[in-house]
């Protein structure tokens, strides 16, 4: 397998408020390979847009590793990350007032990042020319923004986030504000772009059906991710057809597994084995198997129970991560 494109390991961001710390990303792990189209998907305040913000360099991770395209995030001077920016990553928010300018027409949006980085005249109107035409605006060139339906200015923001030839093409919910037909017309043209440029996506989502539209989706729960959901193409009897057989799509759910190899058991699944804070585990023939053990089942163990003493106050990195570490042992 080449080299990922994203490698994120033990990925910790912490936000602090005043005297408060918020733990936003706690050890995430994950690899993404070039040329995915991929979705992160979980709860409000699961840490998707913290994570997407990192590996787009906007925010600098507190501790661990992440990798993307070569750089060593962690490891970059402000003028590197700055340049790590235009460079390698393109943006589509679903904002739009984030994307666009309002009084320029689309070549022009298209053509500014490509002027900022001092393209030279020739090569921006080529290079333009074929971004409106792969995002399928050809007849909307010269239109201004104000002219434009919500999902051709979408698409005007996927080519001004590819003007300047990044790998990754990260997308903070770009079809939230979209109907369900032309968010599914985007998502054409993010595999279109996959194809032909071999651009790398990966899009947070809160559409249910977001697996539909991309070939992997990883869920995070409480700053780590916790399961992943692929697009199986399976055979499938098809009575239509002449010769009994049709491709079929079907998914598959499979819970991750960190760098260390441990491996979050969604509550729910917890609560309904009544699983508490051990499991056995069994080597069968048939694979490996996880039982409940009997007797030994309180649900959910808590981080602080309720008679104990309240957990100490942690600060700065290191001692959050010792913290964690007792927590874990
Ligand atoms: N700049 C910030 N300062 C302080 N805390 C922050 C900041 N940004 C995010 N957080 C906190 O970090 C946690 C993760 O937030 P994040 O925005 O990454 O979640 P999310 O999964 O993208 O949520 P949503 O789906 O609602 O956008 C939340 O508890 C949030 O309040």
């Amino acid at each position: 397998m080449s080299e990922p494109l994203i490698l994120c390991e033990n990925l910790v961001k912490i936000y602090k408020l005043d005297e408060i710390e918020i733990v936003a990303l706690q050890g995430l792990d994950l690899t993404v390979q070039p040329g995915e189209v991929m979705a992160l998907v979980g709860a409000s305040g699961s840490g998707k847009t913290t994570l997407l913000n990192v590996l787009g360099g906007l925010d600098r991770p507190s501790a661990g590793r992440v990798i993307v395209a070569g750089n060593d995030l962690l490891k970059l001077s402000d003028a590197q990350l700055d340049r790590y920016r235009r460079q390698y990553v393109g943006f589509v928010w679903q904002q739009k007032a984030r994307n666009l300018i309002p009084y320029l027409n689309v070549e022009q949006n298209v053509e500014l990042p490509m002027i900022m980085a001092g393209v030279g005249a020739r090569e921006r109107r080529e290079w333009a020319g074929e971004l409106i035409d792969a995002v399928g605006l050809s007849h909307r060139r010269n239109h201004r923004l104000a002219q434009l339906s919500g999902g051709e200015q979408q698409r005007v923001a996927i080519a001004i986030a590819l003007a300047n030839r990044p790998a990754l093409l990260l997308g903070d919910e770009p079809t939230g504000e979209l109907d369900s037909h032309t968010a599914e017309t985007i998502f054409e043209i993010f595999h279109e772009l996959n194809r032909t440029y071999g651009l790398t996506v990966v899009i947070v989502s809160h559409d249910p059906n977001i697996a539909r539209f991309v070939d992997r989706v990883v869920a995070i729960r409480d700053g780590k991710t916790s399961s992943e959901t692929r697009r199986v193409e399976t055979e499938a009897a098809d009575p239509a057809n002449g010769d009994g057989a049709a491709r079929a799509h079907v998914f598959e759910e499979l819970v991750m597994l960190d760098s260390a190899g441990r491996l979050q058991i969604p509550k729910e699944i917890r609560e309904r084995y009544n699983i508490g804070d051990r499991i056995r585990m069994e080597e069968t023939p048939e694979g490996l198997v996880l039982r409940p053990v009997a007797g030994a089942a309180p649900t959910v163990k808590r981080l602080t129970e309720p008679d104990e003493p309240p957990p100490e106050k942690p600060r700065g990195i290191k001692k959050w991560m010792n913290l964690l570490q007792r927590r874990r042992s």
